[in-house]
């Protein structure tokens, strides 16, 4: 990725709101105006006081002088910080919503390569960190750093050597913090990898607590935890205690600007060179620049957290996206075809994991996709859903590559439910409804009768309306898979893909689901991976995928006759059956025996 300047990064995104962005700046600028009458009204009504005719009305004039220079400083201060505000958050939201849409577009694998830690840092932490400099920056930057230059030329145009004096301890001050800063863009980068490290443990460790829990690993044992923030903890102590000499240091000689003005404005009162009230306005003006001086030096941390809250987005914005064709199709067939399909999830040619793959799923067809583990089942699947691209070969749904459809026609064509079922934090019935947002409140419910899901909803307190976070605690993963199930049958796409989506139902219920699934899929284009036969020996076809290689295929009798591998597959699997039912037969004797003892 070109290298950019963080800046041009953020200007670009402001692009959206720069007419607010340089009101912003405008009101700010009139705001300091403001913020200056005040000084002169000053001036004039210490000079009308020392004067021999003491013009009451003078000083009444100017005092009115100083309310408004107040009033417009105030007024325009606050103008200029809604809309900094308002441009702030516009900024905010675009680049969220930007970052969102391109991990939707961006190849699962590009998204999976980074940690959830480190996009939960970059699209909530870091993103969340150019809103304050961003909202702030724009008035009180401009005004603090605008404010001690109209004062300083204020004072130069009084008598050039308050002018120079005011500005004294500017070099005196700058030693220390050249000091301080010598080492700061390394040490806060440092910083920022170690707060990414800090996070991405504790995600880890917070998503990983089951398995914590069940070795025993408590907070302390949990060595990587512990020791990622202890590590934080004393590299953040020790970058203190490097910097806050040299900082306090600049901080305390800044905004002495006394230092300068008053023994200069004596003397030059003392030599005739200045009226006394010429001192005291010098002194005044002197006394102005303080504030806003040590204001903008607070502002150079903030710009560093700024500048890694754009880079880091815009790292995510240049992520490479699938390429995607805006123009929807016409597609009326549903059968998929895979034609020499070759794919690698690293890129490279040793780590193929499909090796000229050519099957076809005829509509309204079942397929089922059976092999030992790790043969590259699922990874069939992914690629028809277009998880990912096929490094060769290419995968047609209806005569048309799905490269050349939308993503979210490819969307409209494949449901996709897999074992690993999330289940979002709202209620439920929203839960299955995302299947088809537009769908009817009777439709929903109807999809959850017809996976089985609505005798386990019904226990729960709110039923449908039970928030799936509070649910997730009570349901157990054959029920979430359930969920998922009528998500998918609520979607009611023209193909079906099931990745041992029911592995984790219980026997009586997985008949039950499949007999509907069944139901429901028929006229679609269906392909189930499974582990257990029993649930796909109806299939039309069974494709035996081994090592990233198609064995064979065909129907069960079929196969039963000429594949060895499936032949085998079967066997083992009858005798898994045959020894779960004697091990139930058991239980249920011995269930029986206790209750005749009794
Ligand atoms: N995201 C990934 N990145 C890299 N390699 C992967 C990824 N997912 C799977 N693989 C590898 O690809 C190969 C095929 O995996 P796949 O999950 O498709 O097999 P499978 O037949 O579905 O296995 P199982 O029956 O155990 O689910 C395996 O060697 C696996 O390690």
């Amino acid at each position: 990725m070109k290298k950019e300047n963080w800046l041009k990064i953020l200007l670009s995104f402001a692009k959206p709101c720069r007419g607010k962005m340089t009101a912003s700046v405008l009101f700010a600028v009139i705001s300091v105006a403001g913020g200056f009458l005040p000084y002169l009204g000053v001036y004039q009504i210490i000079k009308s006081f020392l004067s021999e005719e003491k013009s009451f009305d003078n000083i009444l004039m100017w005092s009115g002088v100083c309310l408004l220079g107040y009033i417009l400083k105030v007024l325009f201060y606050g103008i200029s910080t809604v809309l900094s505000h308002i441009s702030a958050y516009t900024i905010l939201e675009g680049l969220r919503l930007k970052t969102a849409d391109k991990l939707m577009h961006a190849p699962l694998g590009a998204v999976q390569a980074k940690s959830i830690g480190n996009l939960k840092n970059t699209i909530v932490d870091r993103i969340e960190s150019i809103e304050p400099p961003l909202a702030h920056m724009i008035p009180e930057l401009s005004s603090n750093l605008l404010l001690p230059v109209v004062v300083i030329i204020t004072l130069f145009s009084v008598d050039w050597r308050m002018g120079l004096a005011s500005m004294a301890t500017i070099p005196a001050a700058a030693i220390p913090m050249a000091i301080g800063m010598k080492t700061f863009n390394r040490q806060y980068a440092a910083y920022m990898k170690a707060n990414d490290h800090v996070n991405s443990v504790i995600v880890e460790y917070v998503e990983g607590i089951e398995v914590v829990k069940t070795f025993n690993q408590t907070t302390k044992s949990y060595a990587k935890f512990t020791d990622a923030v202890v590590s934080f903890q004393k590299f953040t102590l020790a970058w203190f205690q490097s910097t806050w000499k040299s900082m306090n240091l600049t901080l305390s000689i800044l905004p002495s600007t006394f230092l300068g003005t008053l023994p200069a404005g004596v003397a030059l009162y003392i030599s005739g060179k200045l009226a006394i009230e010429e001192v005291a306005f010098c002194l005044i003006l002197a006394m102005g620049i303080v504030g806003p001086l040590m204001k903008a030096v607070q502002f150079i941390n903030e710009c560093k957290s700024m500048e890694y809250g754009v880079k880091d987005a815009n790292e995510i914005l240049h992520m490479e996206e699938l390429t995607e064709k805006k123009q929807r199709l016409k597609i009326n067939r549903y059968g998929v075809e895979l034609k020499h399909v070759s794919f690698s999830y690293t890129g490279n040619k040793e780590d193929m994991v499909l090796k000229d793959i050519s099957m076809s799923l005829p509509e309204g067809s079942f397929t089922a996709l059976v092999g030992p583990s790790g043969g590259g089942k699922s990874t069939i699947a992914r690629l028809i859903a277009r998880f990912w691209d096929v490094t060769g070969g290419s995968i047609e749904i209806g005569g048309e590559d799905i490269k050349d459809l939308p993503l979210s026609q490819l969307s409209d064509l494949v449901s996709f439910v897999t074992q690993d079922n999330f289940l979002f934090d709202c209620s439920i019935k929203e839960n299955i409804g995302m299947g088809r947002p537009e769908a009817a409140e009777e439709e929903v419910l109807a999809a959850a009768r017809a996976a089985q899901c609505e005798e386990f909803i019904t226990r729960l307190e709110k039923g449908f309306d039970t928030p799936a976070g509070e649910a997730g605690k009570q349901l157990s993963g054959g029920e979430k898979q359930r969920i998922a199930i009528a998500r998918m049958i609520l979607k009611n796409t023209p193909i079906v893909i099931l990745d041992e989506a029911t592995a984790f139902t219980d026997p009586e219920n997985e008949a039950k689901i499949q007999e509907a699934i069944l139901s429901l899929t028929k006229g679609k284009t269906l392909l189930v991976i499974a582990h257990r036969l029993s649930t796909i020996q109806n299939a039309d076809q069974i494709v035996v995928l081994s090592d990233g290689k198609i064995i064979d295929s065909g129907a069960q009798k079929e196969l039963l006759t000429k594949c060895e591998l499936y032949k085998n597959m079967w066997e083992s699997h009858i005798g898994a059956r045959k020894w779960a039912v004697k091990s139930m037969d058991k239980k249920t004797y011995g269930t029986a025996k206790q209750k005749e003892d009794c």
